[in-house]
């Protein structure tokens, strides 16, 4: 080996030893880390490979806590409760800081802007969505998803989650945005289809990396802010001064002071709204679907509820929703097999979590996809098994303890009631009209992103015709 390699070599692999010996000397109890030889990069491509399988291995070999360093950080896993209560309770760990450089990675808002206004926007979403609050959009998103459903006509032969896709997003949109101001005809749906998918294929490396290496990416970024420029002025325009006839985004102009950013929050709103609640809604209706027991019985639900006819476009209420509880319970199934791979917190002050002692500046995980397959808390946890819903409290909108797709503690999912009643809707207009057959077996879920609902492998068609 050439002379001069060897000392860079022998010089590299002090430094890392010295900044470990370092580490260990001012935090004695931090837990086992997982940090791989390579300085600053760490185990990034192991974890990158399949950071969902890679965090059940390590959990294995290594505990309930440990810590991943990956491209320069440190991400510390708790599985168990006293690091799920730490997560969600303490004030020693901060949701802002650990998700500002995402926001500023993917959708240009920086960090100032960013702290200035996140609290008041979320307090505005959770009330404007909260469950008293949800019948000012039943009307207006039946309404919308049965204009797209009409689409459908009499039969077909489609992939799922496509079609879900095609009505979820422009009904959701249409009623969260407001109807006339957003690009709605065929060929203009499809271009906004195409560049939000693109945006959300890569959104979770776009959080991480700078954004010259994602071209396509970037593209279709800036399409949509150009969409949403228009769309946002439409919507100030228009912006009408009685609270209960303003649609969510009008309300987001209202909050926000810094008008020229109301492109870049919508585009951050539009992501929250569709990347987890059109992949639940498609995974809501294989999983019935592929369960020949569990579907008779919705049929049975649905005809005790609207007869049996499916052709006309029937006006569904909430007090219809009620009465179809096994298609909720579903819902909920399907939320909790295809949770969110890991949400994050960021350690401000050092925190005390069983023995360890997790230093300040470590990204706090959890991952409730996992915590979802754990037996203690979910028997038979790898089962579809909407029964289990039975004791939840959901007339008082309770779930069941350690369920937590939608984070907890002060920064739940402001949207998560909105999410569980469109999807509940659709699948009860869907199966109201249609017949379906599953033509593919149900594909497995990806473990490829450790953000958001895990996306189908492979495709899944399925055969539907109007109901006798
Ligand atoms: C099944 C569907 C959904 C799932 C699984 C989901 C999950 C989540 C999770 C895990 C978080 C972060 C919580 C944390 O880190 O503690 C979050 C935040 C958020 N979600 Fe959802 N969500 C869903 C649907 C929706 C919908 C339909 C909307 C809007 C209509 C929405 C709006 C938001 C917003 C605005 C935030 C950021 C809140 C903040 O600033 O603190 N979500 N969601």
């Amino acid at each position: 080996m050439d002379a001069a390699l060897a000392v860079l070599l022998t010089a590299v692999l002090t430094l890392i030893i010295g900044k470990l010996v370092l580490f260990r000397l001012r935090c004695p109890n931090a837990p086992p880390c997982i940090s791989g030889w390579i300085p600053w990069f760490g185990v990034a491509f192991q974890f990158g490979k399949g950071p969902l399988e890679f965090i059940e291995q390590a959990r294995v070999k290594y505990g309930p806590v440990f810590t991943v360093f990956a491209l320069g950080h440190r991400y510390t896993f708790v599985t168990e409760e006293e690091g799920i209560e730490a997560f969600f309770m303490s004030k020693d760990v901060n949701f802002e800081q650990a998700v500002q450089q995402a926001v500023k990675h993917t959708v240009s808002i920086p960090a100032k802007v960013f702290y200035k206004n996140r609290y008041n926007l979320y307090v505005m979403l959770k009330g404007k969505m909260a469950p008293p609050n949800l019948h000012i959009f039943m009307k207006t998103l039946c309404k919308e998803l049965h204009e797209f459903v009409e689409q459908l006509g009499t039969e077909g032969t489609e992939e799922l989650h496509d079609l879900v896709r095609h009505i979820m997003y422009p009904a959701a949109v249409n009623t969260l945005f407001g109807k006339d101001i957003w690009p709605t005809s065929r060929s203009e749906i499809s271009e906004f289809e195409e560049h939000f998918q693109m945006f959300d294929e890569d959104f979770e490396y776009a959080s991480q990396m700078p954004v010259c290496f994602l071209r396509n990416w970037s593209k279709s970024r800036q399409w949509l802010l150009k969409t949403l420029e228009k769309v946002t002025s439409a919507a100030a325009r228009t912006n009408p001064s009685k609270s209960e006839s303003k649609t969510v985004l009008q309300h987001l102009l209202d909050t926000l002071p810094d008008k020229h950013f109301a492109p870049n929050y919508s585009l951050l709103l539009l992501w929250a709204s569709q990347a987890n609640a059109v992949p639940v809604a498609f995974w809501t209706l294989v999983f019935i679907i592929s369960h020949p027991d569990i579907y008779k019985k919705i049929m049975e639900d649905i005809i005790s509820v609207f007869g049996n006819a499916g052709k006309d476009k029937t006006e569904i209420s909430q007090d219809d929703l009620k009465k179809l509880p096994l298609i909720k319970w579903c819902v909920l199934e399907a939320i909790r097999l295809r949770s969110p791979g890991a949400i994050t917190k960021k350690v401000m002050n050092p925190i005390k979590i069983q023995n360890f002692t997790i230093p300040a500046g470590d990204m706090l995980m959890i991952s409730p996809y996992w915590l979802h397959r754990n037996p203690k808390y979910f028997p038979d946890p790898d089962m579809f098994k909407p029964d289990r819903w039975k004791a939840a409290n959901l007339e008082k909108n309770a779930f069941l303890d350690n369920f937590v797709p939608f984070g907890g503690g002060n920064h739940q999912c402001p949207g998560r009631w909105f999410a569980i009643m469109e999807i509940h809707l659709l699948v009860v207009l869907f199966l109201n009209k249609y017949e379906f057959i599953l033509l593919d077996t149900v594909p497995k879920e990806s473990h490829l992103h450790l953000v958001g609902t895990q996306q189908p492998t492979g495709p899944c068609r399925v055969q539907y015709k109007l109901r006798e």
